[in-house]
């Protein structure tokens, strides 16, 4: 049996159970649960605070865990990154007071910067050749400026609004993150082959995320422009519509490229399209 360490409640933990009921596994989470066998996987998930999960990971307690990249980086456990999961997109950012001047990176030579990433912060002051005091803390980092206790934060930043009601503002990013699959580094091949088979269900969903499936109706005569633009997975399927003269195409469009794509193919002459979305695509 696998075992899974999950953030039991924060930024990643909503996204996490959704991801696994999205793959079709079933647990019970909430209520207190620390613990909880999933009625169809054979998988055990383990509900914890997030800076733990890589530790734990790393000891073999868990074989696999979700957690942000900024807190697999921080905590430099020695465990391998699976998967990038796509949610829980944010980064790591120096702010200063916004009354202050920035004129670059060396402004901090000699300052106090309040963190809860002083590795990451560390390392990163050190490549750039400034040297800082790192002042280490939990969590509402954003304060520290307006009572006195640094001059400048390193956090986590989204939308900006938590900088913004705290007077601050963003002067440099130092780290990228999203949510994270990681997993022990020596597992064995029983457990190699259910975490492929985990990962291969992830990959269905992420997949079909990223695609539409398309239908519409075009004239015969349109039907080589049109299906040179929905390549589809092999080819479209075409059928003869009950009007002579005219076919139903269906297909699978990217995500990315959805917008363009529907200028062209409506410019081409296709009518009635329908746009649906696709639950699970297997390759
Ligand atoms: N505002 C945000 N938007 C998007 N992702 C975020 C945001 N804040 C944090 N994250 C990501 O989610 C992870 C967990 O954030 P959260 O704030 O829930 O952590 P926490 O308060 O340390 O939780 P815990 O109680 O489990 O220790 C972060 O490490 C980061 O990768
Ligand atoms: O740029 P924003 O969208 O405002 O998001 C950034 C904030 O989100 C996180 O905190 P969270 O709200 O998760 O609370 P926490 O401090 O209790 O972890 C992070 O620590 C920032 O404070
Ligand atoms: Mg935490």
């Amino acid at each position: 049996m696998l075992r899974i360490a999950l953030q039991k409640s924060g930024r990643l933990s909503e996204d996490s159970y959704q991801l696994f009921k999205e793959c079709g596994i079933r647990f019970d989470y909430g209520t207190g649960k620390l613990k909880s066998v999933s009625s169809n996987f054979p998988a055990e998930f383990l509900f914890l605070r997030d800076d733990d999960i890589p530790g734990y990971v790393e000891d073999g307690v868990a074989d696999l865990g979700i957690v942000g990249e900024n807190v697999a980086v921080e905590t430099g456990r020695p465990v391998q990154t699976v998967h990038k999961l796509g949610f829980s997109k944010c980064r790591l950012s120096i702010a200063i007071p916004r009354g202050t001047n920035w004129g670059g990176i060396q402004d901090l030579q000699g300052k106090n910067i309040a963190t809860s990433y002083p590795n990451l912060l560390g390392n990163y002051l050190a490549e750039q050749g400034v040297q800082a005091d790192i002042h280490e803390i939990s969590g509402s980092v954003e304060i520290a400026p307006s009572i006195g206790l640094a001059e400048a934060v390193c956090d986590i930043v989204s939308s900006g609004s938590t900088l913004l009601s705290n007077g601050l503002k963003e002067v440099e990013t130092i780290f990228r993150s999203e949510a994270i699959l990681i997993a022990n580094s020596a597992l064995d091949a029983e457990k190699q082959a259910l975490v492929d088979k985990l990962l291969f269900r992830i990959k269905s969903v992420q997949a079909a995320k990223n695609s539409k499936y398309i239908v519409l109706n075009a004239p015969n005569q349109a039907l080589p422009q049109i299906t040179a633009l929905l390549p589809g997975m092999r080819s479209p399927t075409v059928t003869p519509l009950a009007t002579e003269g005219w076919s139903s195409v269906h297909s699978v469009l990217n995500e990315n490229d959805f917008w363009e794509n529907i200028e062209a193919i409506r410019a081409a002459g296709a009518e009635g399209i329908l746009v649906i979305p696709i639950e699970k695509m297997i390759y």
